[in-house]
């Protein structure tokens, strides 16, 4: 068993659990959206990751709502929380209390199987929720997919290769994420995004994310030089001392594609 097949047979567990999917209250309005921000300047989805299964504890006893604030008084282009608990530590309560505490787009960072997870997802505050395809059956893809565009949701598809990225343009998403880090594997490399970036449609209505394994300015500007308009950094950030630096520095270095 892949540590991705392990997470996803926990969420389903997990998901005859939830019982919070009541809430009625969103923070949803005013907080724009990823798509339009990326299409104008190169931004950095700034994560709140507390733990992961490939490196442990990253930082348990963060003040999230801190951190989550200097992202945004940053510049950062979204905020990503982690909101799995069985391997990244992070809780949906961590979501609404972000979502609450800043006015820029929140991404639901989650292993997404159910639409109970999408609604659950968008009463907490989130403006985008992802999607992996590697965790998903084609047909399972297309249906959360369009029940989150339903929800009037920003969907981040995530692809690892040519071919998962074959599948997230057939299903015409705007914001397509590469994931330099393999869920099977957790080997990590840059050359992902150069590999996959060289079948990208750029110049069409699809946006490249770069995400994982971007630990320094020039692994930044590497990657947007591979034509990346974002970068989703979760790990540098959680280490640094000075997040807002970092952030700053990264869209500093930006290269112009
Ligand atoms: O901490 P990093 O290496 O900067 O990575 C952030 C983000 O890309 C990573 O958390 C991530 C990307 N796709 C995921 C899917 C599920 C859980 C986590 C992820």
């Amino acid at each position: 068993m892949t540590i991705l097949e392990k997470i996803i047979a926990t969420k389903r567990q997990e998901i005859q659990r939830y019982t919070d999917n009541q809430s009625s209250e969103t923070f949803f309005s005013g907080k724009g959206r990823l798509a339009d921000h990326l299409r104008h300047k190169k931004g950095v989805i700034s994560e709140i990751k507390r733990a992961s299964p490939s490196q442990g504890d990253i930082h348990t006893t963060v003040d999230i709502v801190a951190q989550a604030k200097q992202y945004e008084q940053a510049g950062a282009a979204a905020i990503s929380v982690l909101t799995d608990e069985t391997y990244f530590k992070g809780s949906i309560d961590d979501l609404r209390q972000v979502a609450q505490a800043v006015s820029i787009p929140v991404l639901c960072k989650d292993f997404i199987i159910s639409e109970i997870q999408i609604d659950r997802a968008k009463n907490a505050g989130a403006t985008i929720i992802l999607l992996i395809v590697a965790a998903l059956e084609k047909v399972e893809l297309e249906r959360l997919f369009q029940y989150a565009q339903a929800q009037s949701l920003e969907i981040l598809v995530e692809v690892h290769d040519e071919e998962e990225l074959a599948v997230a343009l057939e299903l015409d998403a705007e914001l397509i994420g590469i994931n330099n880090r393999d869920l099977k594997t957790f080997n990590v490399s840059l050359e992902r995004t150069a590999e996959v970036a060289k079948k990208f449609p750029f110049g069409g209505k699809q946006i490249l994310i770069s995400e994982s394994g971007i630990h320094t300015k020039e692994d930044a500007k590497f990657v947007y030089g591979c034509g990346a308009s974002g970068i989703l950094v979760g790990e540098a950030l959680m280490r640094s001392k000075d997040p807002g630096a970092w952030i700053k520095a990264a869209i500093k270095g930006e290269a112009v594609r």
